[in-house]
């Protein structure tokens, strides 16, 4: 998948990307009201003309009506506008009224028979697209859809992060799930990526610090949906923050630097650097000496014919790593974690020990 630096594609690209403005296109007072105080501190403003809700009756959208009071808007105050589009129809009219910027939205990217013909209603179009993470944590769905695109010839191309829908009750309304993004972010270094904290957050009062620690994990932009009155807003009500709030949440936000530039921070750097190098190497050489002792009870095992999962010592052994987890201040999820993983691989290795085939048996046709 060929991808291009922000940077590439808008050379007025200054860190972090901002995309701000409602959920919904309600009114155009609503609109005027909540563009026009915002203009000059965001990139792009945002505004939802099409919405899927979860049930009927809510409020849809005005569809192509919302595009003519953004145009009109847009005649008497220029501003560069993005919204999401699900279908070729969207599309088509994003051309038409001259859409700067377009996203996929978490619902679409699930489907990658509606992702398959929305990409090819991009053919020879020169928008920029972003997309939206899909709704379950799914890694390779989200590439499926970047692929899908960059396949249609759509270059200028990004991903938003917006969390991932979670049955059970979570401080946010979308688990963030840090980690799917940065993997994703790992594959394509200049993948543009953008957080939406205001999704993950599904409160106004979490946009804030969900924003902070995308910059801190280096993020390239955010989009934060705002509105010039939240409260009675006719979509996602309780995560839009209001306009005049806006600007001092983004002067508030501290922008990391990419990498260590100081010379005497870089040698200490360094020197920390080093002995993680040693810790991790020692870290291997001890999971070595342990998969190798596994491997020899394994043979003992099958030589006395006895099960490979033995659970009294595997249960002795999950009390006992978390209790010498707790004495040196580690986190005792993550050890449960890596035990798991321990165990797991223990039992892999001695399944492999138990249908090891014995040599010079030469058996025919074995
Ligand atoms: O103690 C054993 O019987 C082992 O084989 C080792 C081990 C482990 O990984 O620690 C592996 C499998 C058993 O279920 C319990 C423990």
């Amino acid at each position: 998948m060929v991808v291009r630096e922000l940077k590439d594609w808008y050379p007025q690209y200054n860190k972090p990307l901002l995309i701000s403005g409602p959920c919904s296109v309600e009114t155009e007072e609503q609109l005027r009201n909540s563009v026009l105080p915002i203009i000059d501190k965001v990139d792009f403003v945002r505004g939802g003309i099409w919405k899927p809700r979860t049930r009927p009756g809510n409020f849809e959208g005005h569809g192509e009506r919302a595009l003519q009071w953004v145009q009109a808007l847009r005649k008497e105050t220029p501003f560069k506008f993005a919204m999401e589009v699900a279908t070729p129809e969207h599309v088509e009219l994003a051309h038409q009224y001259e859409v700067d910027l377009v996203w996929i939205g978490a619902r679409t990217t699930v489907n990658p028979f509606n992702v398959a013909e929305l990409a090819e209603s991009f053919k020879g179009s020169e928008l920029p697209v972003f997309i939206k993470n899909p709704i379950h944590a799914e890694l390779s769905l989200w590439k499926g859809a970047l692929e899908r695109f960059s396949k249609a010839g759509v270059s200028k191309l990004g991903a938003i992060h917006r969390g991932f829908h979670s049955y059970q009750k979570n401080k946010y309304r979308n688990v963030p799930m840090w980690q799917i993004p940065l993997d994703l972010k790992s594959e394509f270094p200049e993948l543009p990526l953008l957080c939406d904290p205001s999704h993950i957050a599904g409160d106004r009062g979490l946009v804030a610090e969900i924003a902070q620690r995308a910059l801190d994990l280096n993020y390239d932009g955010l989009m934060i949906e705002s509105h010039c009155k939240p409260d009675a807003a006719w979509s996602d009500a309780a995560q839009q923050i209001a306009t005049a709030n806006l600007p001092d949440l983004i002067n508030g936000l501290l922008l990391r630097d990419d990498v260590f530039t100081k010379e005497n921070i870089i040698n200490q750097l360094e020197l920390i650097r080093e002995q993680i190098d040693q810790a991790d190497r020692e870290l291997l050489e001890a999971l070595n000496l342990r998969m190798n002792l596994v491997e020899k009870i394994g043979e003992f095992k099958k030589e006395n014919n006895v099960a490979i999962f033995q659970l009294s010592r595997w249960k002795e052994i999950f009390q006992s790593r978390q209790e010498w987890a707790d004495q040196l201040n580690l986190d005792r999820q993550f050890v449960v974690e890596v035990l798991r993983l321990l165990h797991q691989q223990s039992v892999k290795t001695q399944t492999e020990v138990f249908n090891k085939k014995e040599q010079n048996l030469n058996l025919p046709n074995d």
